[in-house]
C-alpha cells in the first residue's frame, strides 16, 4: 500500500486529481470507476481545471460508478446520476453513452446488479477505481460484515451511513435506506485503486485500516489484500500517524 500525506484538503484534491489525469493522459482508453460523497469533490473540481486549461481529453473514457440509491431516478438532485453529472461529466468531454451508474429505479434490482457486472466485465474490467471511505470502513455502499467476495449486489444502509448522508437531504427520512453497490469483490477486481481519506472524522478509519487486520467487520480492510492500492490521506485523517503531528 502505497500513502501519500498531505497537508490539507486543498492539497489531497490536487494530488487525486494528477493521479487521475496522469493516467487518462497515459492510457486514453481508460476505464476509471469513479465515487460518490464530500471527498472526491475538490479532485473533479481539478480535474474539470485540468481539462479546461490543459485539455485533458476524456473522450476516450469509460465512466463506471461504485453505487446509487435504490428508489432514486437519474435526475433527482439527491441521486449519484445527478451527482457525477453535476460536479464533473457535465464539465469534461466524457461521451454520456460511456458513463455507467447502476439504474436506481430499476423495475428489478437483482437483474440489475447482474446487469451492471456484465457490462464491467464486458468493458473489460475497472484500470483505476477511486474510493473514500466510510465512518464505519464502508466502501462503496458496502457495510461492515459485507462479504469480501460479494458482487454488485443491494444493500441496506446502515443508520450510521444514512446519518451522515442526510447532510445532502432534507431529512434522514428522505434518505433512501437501500442501494445498488458494487461488491467489495468487484472493487478489488479494478487493476488500481485510489482511496482518498480527509479529516479527523475518518482518523479512526484511517488508523484502523493502516493496523492492518483484515476482517469482514471493517470492509475497507479488503484493499490490504490488493497489490495496487494508493492512499492519499491528509494531516488531520492521519493524527498522530502523519509526518505533520
Ligand atoms: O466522502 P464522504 O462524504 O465522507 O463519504 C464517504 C463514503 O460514503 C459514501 O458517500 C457512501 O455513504 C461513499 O460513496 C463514500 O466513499
Amino acid at each position: 500500500m502505497n500513502i501519500i500525506e498531505v497537508e490539507n484538503y486543498e492539497e489531497l484534491s490536487i494530488v487525486g486529481a494528477e493521479i487521475i489525469s496522469g493516467r487518462v493522459k497515459s492510457q486514453p482508453h481508460l476505464t476509471m470507476g469513479f465515487a460518490t460523497g464530500g471527498t472526491p469533490v475538490g479532485t473533479y473540481r481539478e480535474l474539470i481545471s485540468d481539462h479546461s486549461t490543459k485539455k485533458t481529453s476524456y473522450k476516450n473514457v469509460t465512466a463506471f460508478n461504485l453505487d446509487e440509491y435504490l428508489g432514486l431516478s437519474g435526475d433527482h438532485p439527491n441521486s449519484y446520476c445527478h451527482f457525477m453529472k453535476e460536479h464533473l461529466f457535465q464539465h469534461i468531454d466524457i461521451h454520456s453513452t460511456s458513463t455507467f451508474i447502476p439504474n436506481g429505479l430499476a423495475e428489478n434490482p437483482l437483474e440489475e446488479c447482474r446487469r451492471y457486472e456484465e457490462l464491467i466485465e464486458e468493458k473489460g474490467g475497472i484500470d483505476l477505481q477511486l474510493l473514500g471511505i466510510g465512518f464505519n470502513g464502508h466502501i462503496g455502499f458496502n457495510e461492515p460484515y459485507t462479504s469480501f467476495s460479494s458482487r454488485t449486489h443491494i444493500v441496506d444502509l446502515a443508520l450510521s451511513t444514512r446519518k451522515a448522508n442526510a447532510r445532502y437531504f432534507n431529512s434522514i427520512d428522505d434518505v433512501p435506506s437501500q442501494a445498488v453497490t458494487m461488491g467489495i469483490g468487484t472493487i478489488m477486481e479494478s487493476r488500481e485503486i485510489l482511496l482518498l481519506i480527509s479529516g479527523a472524522g475518518k482518523q479512526a478509519a484511517l488508523s484502523r485500516l493502516l493496523d492492518g487486520d483484515v476482517n469482514e467487520e471493517f470492509p475497507a480492510s479488503a484493499l490490504l489484500s490488493h497489490s495496487a492500492v494508493t492512499i492519499v490521506a491528509d494531516a488531520a485523517a492521519l493524527g498522530t500517524r502523519g509526518r505533520f503531528s
